[in-house]
């Protein structure tokens, strides 16, 4: 199939949002999905939620208003990128519906991918070692263990990523956005 991505039919790109968290894949899709993309000469870029947050988000917490700004902020970057033909990759916890429904309502041909792994299997992924820190009691307001997270009750895409492989979510991102076999 021909690549319409890029450019669909209004002339603008578009954004794709992952949200899930913190260990649930959104940084392996996303960073996975961008080469992929690439290898096919889409201008792409990935705003990536720890990327972000030591540039764009330097100083912001965990919050519920500092996510959200930390949100908004990301989305107006990928709304600008988008206005000139890139797709937009963002991976982000992005935990309140609200905000979540709020910033992709404005965002053009948005999709919103529910990056989804249970708490045990992000807990025994545990990445970052994050999880221990958090249930251990030392790290207050951690998505998940001591923050709350809102998961997406119609996403777009809903990947069980402790139940399918990187390789068959990549599969599936591709075949919903139009790069099908
Ligand atoms: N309290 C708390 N809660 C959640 N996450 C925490 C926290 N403290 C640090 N981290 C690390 O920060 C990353 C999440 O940043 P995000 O910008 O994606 O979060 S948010 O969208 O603003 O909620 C997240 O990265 P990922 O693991 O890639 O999701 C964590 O590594
Ligand atoms: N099907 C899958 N999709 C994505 N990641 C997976 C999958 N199965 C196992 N993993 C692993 O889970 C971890 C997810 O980490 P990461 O992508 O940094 O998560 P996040 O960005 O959501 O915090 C990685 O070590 C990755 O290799």
């Amino acid at each position: 199939m021909t690549a319409t991505l890029n450019r669909p039919e209004t002339g603008t790109g578009r954004v794709v949002w992952f949200t899930g968290l913190s260990g649930a894949g959104k940084s392996t899709l996303a960073s996975a999905l961008r080469d992929d993309l690439a290898a096919r000469g889409v201008a792409v870029e990935l705003l990536d939620g720890d990327a972000v947050r030591e540039n764009l988000s330097k100083g912001l917490g965990f919050s519920r208003e500092d996510r959200d700004t930390n949100v908004r902020r990301i989305a107006f970057v990928a709304g600008l990128l988008a206005k000139h033909g890139v797709t937009v990759l963002v991976s982000a916890i992005s935990p309140y519906a609200d905000t979540r429904r709020e910033v992709l309502s404005a965002l053009p041909h948005p999709t919103e991918v529910f990056v989804d792994a249970p708490l045990e299997v992000v807990t025994e992924r545990d990445v970052k070692g994050l999880y221990l820190k958090a249930l251990a009691g030392d790290l207050p307001h951690f998505t998940g263990v001591s923050d709350p997270y809102e998961a997406p009750e119609t996403p777009d895409l809903h990947l069980r990523t402790d139940q399918i492989s990187v390789e068959e979510g990549i599969r599936q991102l591709l075949a919903h956005l139009g790069y099908g076999a």
